[in-house]
């Protein structure tokens, strides 16, 4: 048995339209299933923890990357498969999984059941699957799920309200301990921890990334002027900002991130909390469809 879990609301209803593409199917094809749909956050999580693993093929996630974030955490350790149809606005682990946004193409690889294993991080109780911001982002992330404007302009919302908070933001003093190696910024703008290159709807962030080495990528961006910034950030879209000499890569797998002033963080979009940030890679520990 397959045991679905839709947000319905996640991309601006788009969870509740792609399931109605979804059940027909699995009914047609004689499927056995199970859906449960979110009824508030965090929710996802507690449905795989409750149900019962025996006889279970996989879970699939229907929503965006917050409800693949929650299905993964209920997930993690365990021998049962996460399986995703993008319904999101942002969609990023769909896009470096390359699976398809189309959601009868999405079903048709779950329904193929060719399983790999992918690392995930540990930051206090929770995994991240795919990525991690701190500063800049985490508000740009947070200000678009506060936001009515990411119901309306799914695609470049992220763009959008990132322009916005430049003017608001105020970079901090950064301590980074990556592998026991420390490095001090006296501003920073943002950085971002992933096992997958993408966030924010298709930055290329960490371009190296790839969720099965066992590392983490992370990518610092440093003060520089809002103007320099504004210059070399279309270039985060291609991920040839990493040359930029206002950009540190490095690669680890246990990061310790303080700050002078608390930074907020989020983990796969959902505000997690705010600095010090103590992350773990976990290998090969989610089973993936
Ligand atoms: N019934 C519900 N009511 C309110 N919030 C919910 C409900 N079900 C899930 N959520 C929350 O909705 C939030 C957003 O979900 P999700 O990330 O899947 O969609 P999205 O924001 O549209 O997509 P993306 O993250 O790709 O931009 C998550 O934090 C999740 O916990």
């Amino acid at each position: 048995m397959r045991l679905f879990i839709v947000n319905q609301g996640s991309g601006r209803g788009r969870g509740k339209k792609v399931w109605n593409k979804i059940e027909p199917i699995l009914k047609e094809r004689q499927i056995a299933y199970q859906v449960e749909f979110t009824k508030y956050p965090k929710h996802a999580t507690e449905i795989v923890k409750a149900v019962n693993h025996t006889n279970l093929q996989a879970v699939i996630a229907i929503g965006g990357d917050g409800t693949l974030h929650e299905v993964g955490n209920g997930l993690v350790g365990t021998e049962i498969p996460l399986g995703y149809i993008p319904a999101g606005s942002g969609n990023d682990f769909a896009r470096a999984e390359k699976i398809s946004l189309d959601p009868l193409e999405a079903l048709e690889r779950i329904l193929a059941h060719q399983v790999r294993k992918i690392d995930t991080a540990k930051l206090g109780q929770k995994m991240m699957i795919g990525f991690t911001g701190i500063g800049l982002d985490a508000l740009v992330a947070d200000t678009a799920n506060k936001s009515v404007l990411k119901k309306l302009f799914r695609k470049f919302i992220y763009l959008f309200i990132m322009i916005r908070c430049l003017w608001t933001y105020r970079p901090s003093h950064v301590t980074i301990t990556v592998d026991g190696q420390t490095y001090h910024y006296d501003g920073i703008w943002l950085i971002a921890i992933n096992n997958t290159p993408f966030y924010g709807g298709g930055m290329q962030i960490c371009p190296q990334a790839q969720n099965d080495d066992g590392w983490l990528d992370i990518c610092c961006v440093k003060y520089c002027r809002r103007r320099t910034l504004l210059r070399v950030f279309p270039r985060v879209y291609q991920g040839t900002h990493i040359d930029h000499p206002y950009v540190s890569i490095y690669r680890g797998k246990e990061i310790r991130v303080q700050s002078e002033q608390p930074l907020t963080i989020h983990v796969d979009g959902e505000i997690y909390g705010s600095t010090p940030l103590d992350m773990t890679i976990q290998p090969q520990s989610l089973l993936v469809l």
